[in-house]
């Protein structure tokens, strides 16, 4: 007999409107609907219209299940990117206008015979469990930074240690079970001198919500932070499900995805024509935009390297005013066929790819998690936030990579030789290879059949099919049910 929409258990996902939030909640989604859920992933219109021609608004078969797109309004209009872009401005509408769209959203659902069984949002919108609380219906939350980073918000926010402050700004931090971290690596905006003290207030908000989602999904693996993640599970009601991006399959991978710029689709061709672990692939995630004099540097690094490189370059977003990044002087004639500059690539294709050799990257947590499970070492140049941290760990504690700089704090211009030897030693393979490939292996294995994120998630979509069943069609009432350990 054939299943109808009414039958399956019908996850809602809300998602901040940022690449480094879709991004995970959306491979989350997949894999939720790959074990059999209906998945409504729920974003804001201006984000979405860029989803739309990739994830259409009816549900998409994947696996056993199914997802779709579905947006709300943020209330400003199409030609307001700008001021989406200022957080301090944007959080408190979206808020807002998220608080007035998803009960409307989620009776709909009810009332067409799909109830909405759980609510799942990412950082940056902590109000979701709030609307999900209200509906009596039970949240989970997925955190898309490392274990080690949500121990340092969770211990700054409860005040359990003490941090840098104005009086001692450069003290070291001692979490428990995990290495100590220097001022400068602590995530940047607990720093008492952080020019964002908004985006500290920001992901703050979140812990200040800790106690609603029944459950903590994280974007790591046991095995990569096996310490800090016992240490964290034993004081709340977390699950290791990374590297999401690799649970489904990459035919499902390349089918749905959230990008913000369009993909230059030649860049596959052109890393064909490369031999093997000889490319070097440069990018700094979406929100980052390096100094002019930085990006000079870079560039001269990379053509007394004489490696070639695949350099992803997006354009400055629009609040900032900064000017477009300027190449050095006949840079295109000088790097010839070695080189090739693009706005946007498919970085999971990218890294999987055998002729990427090294990694040079702000340490954004999906972009470290994305390269960590293809085995490919990095150049870590962190700027700020989660970044710093990340690039601790990638260098020192997993021995992945090579230290470019210390991040955004620090105000150094990194000099081209410089550059180029982080590079050299980065693509010669030796131990930092030995070690990517090390936790490649265990990436895999943490989402095979057998593996400790697939175990989570199979008892998490346990539990939402026990809360699916016992849900009365037309209304979306039941209690958080508590979470087995
Ligand atoms: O050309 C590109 C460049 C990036 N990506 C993807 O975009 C995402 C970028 O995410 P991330 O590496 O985390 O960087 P940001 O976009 O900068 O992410 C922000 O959000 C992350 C999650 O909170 C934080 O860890 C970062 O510090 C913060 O800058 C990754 O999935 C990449 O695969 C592409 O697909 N193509």
């Amino acid at each position: 007999m054939k299943m109808g929409l009414s039958d399956v258990v019908h996850v809602l996902l809300v998602s901040f409107p940022g690449q480094g939030h879709v991004n995970p909640l959306l491979r989350l989604g997949k894999w939720l609907a790959a074990e059999g859920m209906l998945v409504t992933f729920c974003t804001t219109e201006a984000w979405g219209k860029q989803m739309r021609d990739i994830v259409p608004e009816e549900a998409v078969g994947i696996g056993e299940g199914l997802l779709r797109l579905e947006c709300f309004k943020d209330g400003w209009s199409e030609d307001e990117d700008a001021r989406r872009e200022d957080l301090e401005q944007y959080l408190p509408q979206l808020e807002k206008a998220g608080k007035e769209a998803l009960p409307s959203i989620i009776n709909r659902h009810a009332q067409q015979g799909t109830p909405v069984a759980c609510v799942i949002n990412n950082p940056f919108i902590p109000w979701v469990s709030d609307v999900a609380e209200t509906l009596s219906l039970p949240s989970a939350m997925l955190w898309v930074q490392s274990c080690a980073s949500f121990s340092a918000y969770y211990h700054y926010h409860r005040q359990l240690l003490p941090f840098p402050s104005e009086a001692q700004p450069h003290l070291d931090v001692q979490l428990p079970c995990m290495p100590l971290l220097t001022h400068e690596q602590i995530p940047s905006f607990l720093h008492p001198s952080t020019p964002e003290p908004f985006l500290r207030r920001a992901i703050l908000g979140q812990f200040s919500n800790l106690e609603k989602p029944f459950c903590i999904l994280m974007d790591t693996f046991q095995e990569l932070e096996p310490q800090v993640v016992e240490y964290m599970s034993n004081i709340c009601p977390i699950k290791t499900v990374g590297p999401l991006f690799k649970a489904t399959d990459s035919s499902v991978r390349v089918l749905l995805r959230g990008d913000f710029l369009k993909t230059d689709h030649s860049i596959m061709d052109w890393l064909h024509s490369k031999e093997p672990s000889s490319v070097v692939y440069i990018s700094f995630g979406s929100v980052v935009h390096l100094k002019q004099e930085q990006v000079d540097e870079i560039g001269h690094g990379l053509l007394d390297s004489g490696l070639s490189f695949l350099w992803v370059m997006n354009p400055p977003h629009k609040r900032t005013r900064k000017n477009a990044h300027v190449l050095p002087y006949r840079f295109a004639d000088k790097s010839g066929k070695k080189g090739k500059v693009v706005q946007w690539c498919p970085q999971e294709q990218v890294l999987g790819h055998p002729s990427v050799a090294c990694f040079v990257t702000h340490c954004g947590w999906n972009s470290s998690m994305e390269a960590l499970s293809f085995g490919v070492p990095l150049v870590a140049f962190p700027q700020w936030g989660d970044q710093v941290t990340n690039a601790k760990y990638l260098v020192d504690v997993f021995q992945v990579g090579v230290r470019m700089c210390r991040g955004e704090a620090a105000n150094e211009l990194i000099q081209r030789d410089e550059v180029k030897r982080c590079l050299l030693e980065a693509t010669v393979g030796g131990p930092i290879k030995h070690n990517a490939l090390k936790f490649k292996a265990a990436a895999e294995a943490a989402v095979a059949p057998t593996g400790s994120s697939h175990k989570n998630i199979q008892a998490f979509v346990d539990q939402l099919r026990k809360i699916g069943t016992s849900m009365p069609i037309n209304a979306p009432s039941v209690n958080p049910p508590s979470f087995p350990t």
